[in-house]
C-alpha cells in the first residue's frame, strides 16, 4: 500500500513539474521572441531609437528571468526527486538565473556598457593612408579588403594601428567598469568570477586541463606551419623587417586579428592554382549552401529566413556588420544578417551562420532552455558544436573535387602537388586559428579571475600573442593601447572557447560523417580524410541530424557519442587530416634550415600607462620588458 502511494505521489510530481515546464517555456519562447526582435532591430539598423528600445526590451526579459528562476526555486528539494532526467536538466539549466541577478540599475549600466561598447567597435572609421583627410574607411569591407589584398607594409601598419586606436583604444575604461560588474553578477549566481560562469555549461570538472593538453598536442605542427611562413613572408618583406628566428609582424597575414592566414596563401602557397567565386552574387552563394544541407536530407529554409534576413550590406545606415544567425524562439523565424562580400572566405562564413540555422532548425521542437546558442539570456550554452555544424559542411565544399563540381574550380590535378597545396590553404584557415582561438578566453579568464590586473592588461595580451601564436604588433604597444578591445568578441562580450573546441571536434565530426558516407577509409590510401566530400550521402546526413536534434538536452559527451561514438575532444583528428601536410613541412623547414619556434629581445609592449591612471609609477620607466620573455615554445 504504502509502495503504491509513493509511486501515485511520484508520478503526480512529475505530472506536476511536467506542466509547470511547459506553461514556463510557452512564456518563455515569448519573452525571447519580443527580446530576440529588438536586438535584431538594433543590430541591422543602429539608431538612438533603437538602442532605447533594445534596452528597454533586455531589463523586460530579465524581469521574466527573475520571475521564472524564483518561481523554479520553489521546486529545489522536489525536482531533484524526479525520476525523468530530461525534467531534471531543465531544472539544473533554469537555477542559474544569470545577469539578471544584478540589482536593476547595475544590470542597466552593464546592458548600456556592452551595447555602447559594440557600438563604438561597429562604427568605427579610419583614415586613408594616402589621404589623411578621408578618414570614412570601415572594417567591412574596406580595412578586411585592404588586408587581404594589399601587400605594402607602410599601409598595412597604418590600418592596423589606426583601426586599434578607434576601436580598442576607446573602449579600455568601458570595458574596467564592465568587468567590475561582469564579476559582480557572477557572485549572485554563486560563481567566484565571470570566467567561471562562462566554463559552467562545459559541464567538466577537468575541461579547461583538457584545452591546455589538446593545445600541447597541436603546438608542434602549429610550429612548423609558422616557422614555414616565416620564411615565405620573409623573402616578400626581407629579413630587416622578418628576422629567422623572431616573431611575424602581426600585421602581413591578410587578417586584422592574424587569426586566420588563409589570405597570404599566394605567398605561402608552394605551387598556384586557385578557386574562384568570381561572377556569383551573395544569394547564389547562400542557395549553394542550403542545396548542400538538403543533399545530406536536412532542412531547407523556411520562406521566413528569405524574407527577412539580411544578406548584403544595407547602405546608408550603421549596423553591426559582424555576421551572425538568428533563432527568434517561435520555430518559424531563422535569419542570417551577413555584409556578404563575394569571396571564397566569405562563402565558407554563409555555411557556417547557415549551420546555427541548421541547428536551430533540428532542435525547434525542444524546450527553449535546450535549445543552445546564443539566446538573449547569458547563460551561454557550450557552443562548441554550434560552432563546428556550418565548418563541417565547409570542409566537404572546400575540396578541389567538390569546388570542381559546382564549378568554381576549373582544372583538378589528383597529384601529390595539388594535395600539398590544398592541405597547406586548409592549414592556414584552421590551424593557424588554434593558438587564437585558445588565447582570447586564456586572457578573458585572467582578467575576469584578477590574475591579470588592469595596468597589464595590453602587455598580458601581447605576452599570450607573443607566446601562443609567435607574432608580435609592427609597432610597440603600451597601456595606452586596449587591442583585445579590437577584437569583436570582447566589445561585444561573447566567449570564444566555443570556437577553439569548435575548430578540434569539427574534424572529429568530419570523420565519422566520412566514414559513414564511405568516403574516408583509414587502410585505402585513395581515400584520406582530407579528400573526404560528404556531399549527397543521406546516411552521414540524417546521422548529423540525429546529433543536431539533441541541442543541448544531453550533456555534450553524450551528443558526441552519438556521432562520433568517442566522448572526449581528441586533436589526434585534426593530426591525422594534416599529417600529409605536417611531414611536407618538416621536410621543407630542414631543406631551408629554418629555426622552428620564436624569441625576442624586443620590448615588445611597455606599462606605460594614461598619466591619470599611473598610481605607482614603475621604476625606471618602461616595465620589465615583454620581449625579454625568452621562448618557451
Ligand atoms: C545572435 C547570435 O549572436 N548568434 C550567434 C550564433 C549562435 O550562437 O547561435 C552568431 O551568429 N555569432 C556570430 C559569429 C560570427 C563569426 C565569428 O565571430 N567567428 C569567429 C571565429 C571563427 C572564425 C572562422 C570560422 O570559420 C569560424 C569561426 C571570428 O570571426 O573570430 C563571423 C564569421 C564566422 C562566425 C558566429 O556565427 O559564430
Ligand atoms: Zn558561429
Amino acid at each position: 500500500h504504502l509502495a503504491g502511494q509513493a509511486r501515485a505521489e511520484s508520478e503526480q510530481l512529475e505530472e506536476d513539474a511536467r506542466n509547470f515546464l511547459n506553461e514556463l517555456d510557452a512564456r518563455g519562447s515569448q519573452e525571447c521572441t519580443e527580446a530576440t526582435m529588438s536586438n535584431w532591430k538594433y543590430a541591422s539598423d543602429i539608431t538612438e531609437e533603437h538602442r532605447e528600445e533594445k534596452a528597454a526590451a533586455q531589463l523586460k526579459y530579465a524581469a521574466w528571468e527573475k520571475e521564472a528562476w524564483g518561481r523554479v526555486r520553489k521546486w529545489n528539494g522536489k525536482w531533484e526527486t524526479l525520476s525523468d532526467p530530461f525534467l531534471r536538466r531543465q531544472f539544473k539549466f533554469m537555477s542559474v538565473l544569470g545577469t539578471a541577478a544584478l540589482p536593476k540599475q547595475d544590470l542597466e549600466k552593464y546592458n548600456n556598457l556592452v551595447t555602447e561598447m559594440s557600438t563604438i567597435y561597429s562604427t568605427a572609421k579610419v583614415c586613408q593612408y594616402k589621404d589623411p583627410k578621408s578618414c570614412k574607411l570601415e572594417l567591412e569591407p574596406d580595412l578586411t579588403r585592404i588586408l587581404r589584398t594589399s601587400r605594402d607594409y607602410g599601409e598595412l601598419e597604418h590600418v592596423w594601428k589606426m583601426w586599434r586606436y578607434s576601436s580598442g583604444r576607446r573602449i579600455r575604461d568601458h570595458y574596467k567598469l564592465f568587468v567590475r560588474l561582469a564579476n559582480k553578477a557572477a557572485k549572485l549566481n554563486g560563481f567566484d568570477n565571470m570566467g567561471e560562469m562562462w566554463v559552467y555549461p562545459y559541464e567538466s570538472e577537468t575541461f579547461r586541463a583538457d584545452l591546455a593538453e589538446l593545445w600541447e598536442q597541436l603546438k608542434p605542427l602549429y610550429q612548423q606551419l609558422h616557422a614555414y611562413v616565416r620564411r615565405k613572408l620573409r623573402e616578400k618583406y626581407g629579413e630587416r623587417r622578418i628576422s629567422r628566428r623572431g616573431p611575424i609582424p602581426a600585421h602581413l597575414m591578410g587578417n586584422m586579428w592574424s587569426q586566420d592566414w588563409s589570405e597570404v596563401n599566394d605567398l605561402a602557397v608552394p605551387f598556384p592554382g586557385k578557386a574562384s567565386i568570381d561572377g556569383y552574387t551573395p544569394r547564389r552563394m547562400f542557395e549553394l549552401s542550403e542545396e548542400f544541407f538538403a543533399s545530406l536530407n536536412l532542412t531547407r529554409m523556411p520562406s521566413e529566413f528569405w524574407e527577412h534576413s539580411i544578406i548584403e550590406k544595407p547602405q546608408g545606415r550603421d549596423l553591426v556588420c559582424h555576421a551572425s544567425a538568428w533563432d527568434f524562439c517561435n520555430g518559424k523565424d531563422f535569419r542570417i544578417k551577413q555584409c556578404t562580400d563575394v569571396t571564397m572566405s566569405d562563402l565558407l562564413t554563409v555555411h557556417h551562420e547557415m549551420g546555427h540555422i541548421e541547428y536551430y532548425l533540428q532542435y525547434k521542437h525542444l524546450p527553449g532552455v535546450f535549445r543552445s546558442g546564443a539566446n538573449p539570456g547569458d547563460v551561454p550554452h557550450a557552443g562548441g558544436f554550434h560552432e563546428a555544424v556550418g565548418d563541417v559542411l565547409a570542409l566537404s565544399v572546400a575540396t578541389p573535387k567538390h569546388l570542381q563540381k559546382i564549378g568554381l574550380l576549373q582544372e583538378v590535378h589528383d597529384d601529390q602537388e595539388e594535395d600539398i597545396n590544398f592541405l597547406l590553404k586548409m592549414a592556414l584557415e584552421k590551424i593557424t586559428f588554434l593558438p587564437f582561438g585558445y588565447l582570447m578566453d586564456l586572457w578573458r579568464w585572467d582578467v575576469f579571475s584578477g590574475k591579470t590586473h588592469e595596468d597589464n592588461w595590453n602587455c598580458a595580451w601581447w605576452d599570450l600573442r607573443f607566446k601562443l601564436q609567435g607574432i608580435k604588433p609592427p609597432v610597440q604597444r603600451s597601456e595606452y593601447d586596449f587591442d583585445p578591445g579590437a577584437k569583436y568578441h570582447i566589445p561585444a562580450n561573447v566567449p570564444y572557447i566555443r570556437y577553439f573546441v569548435s575548430f578540434v571536434v569539427q574534424f572529429q565530426f568530419h570523420k565519422a560523417l566520412c566514414m559513414k558516407a564511405g568516403e574516408y577509409d583509414p587502410l585505402n590510401p585513395a581515400k584520406p580524410l582530407h579528400k573526404c566530400d560528404i556531399y549527397q550521402s543521406t546516411d552521414a546526413g540524417n546521422l548529423l541530424g540525429k546529433m543536431l536534434q539533441l541541442g543541448s538536452s544531453k550533456e555534450w559527451p553524450e551528443a558526441m557519442e552519438a556521432l562520433t561514438g568517442g566522448r572526449r575532444m581528441d586533436a589526434s583528428v585534426i593530426r591525422e587530416y594534416f599529417k600529409p601536410l605536417e611531414n611536407w613541412l618538416k621536410k621543407d623547414n630542414e631543406r631551408h634550415g629554418e629555426f622552428v619556434g620564436w624569441e625576442t629581445d624586443e620590448v615588445l609592449c611597455t606599462s606605460e600607462l594614461p598619466r591619470e591612471e599611473a598610481k605607482s609609477e614603475p621604476s625606471g620607466g618602461a616595465a620589465p620588458a615583454l620581449g625579454l620573455m625568452l621562448v618557451a615554445a
